[in-house]
């Protein structure tokens, strides 16, 4: 995943016109890590959230997950929270906020929350992608006009 992840971050400073290697230097000594999530079965999904509304916080987050329906993400448009359907063998991958600042708001973080499911338990594994912790996230110089 963090090989993904690296290659990712590549292809993100190539869109934006940077050299692939513009990121390298912020994560010298990463930070990033694995978390595992379990969301029991609830009988009364309406009622509770398996987890909230939030925005990962970090650089790019790549998720696995065992397909069983839950993740929603909001759409900016309309406000509207949309599943997010599963691809077998397939991450789902999210922008973090500190993509959207270096990328001087290029890039958006998505919002996005999980539902539980009265039916079936469900997992997830997600990698988060963190640079160093003295990392300053602020714009990119390259991409201000000051
Ligand atoms: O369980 C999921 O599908 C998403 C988990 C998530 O958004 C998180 O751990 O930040
Ligand atoms: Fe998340």
């Amino acid at each position: 995943m963090e090989k993904l992840a690296f290659k990712l971050m590549e292809l993100v400073a190539l869109s934006l016109g940077l050299p692939a290697d513009r990121f390298h230097g912020f994560f010298k000594d990463q930070v990033s890590y694995v978390r595992l999530n379990y969301y029991p079965i609830c009988h009364f999904p309406h009622l509770v959230l398996g987890l909230g509304r939030h925005k990962d916080s970090g650089v790019v987050t790549i998720l696995g997950e065992d397909g069983v329906p839950g993740l929603e993400v909001k759409r900016r448009k309309n406000g509207e929270w949309v599943r997010v359907k599963h691809i077998p063998d397939a991450y789902i991958i999210n922008i973090g906020d500190n993509i959207k600042v270096w990328s001087n708001d290029e890039y958006e973080s998505v919002e996005h929350r999980v539902m539980v499911n009265s039916e079936k338990e469900r997992y997830s594994y997600p990698f988060f992608l963190l640079s160093a912790l003295s990392t300053v996230v602020e714009p990119l110089e390259e991409l201000t006009n000051e």
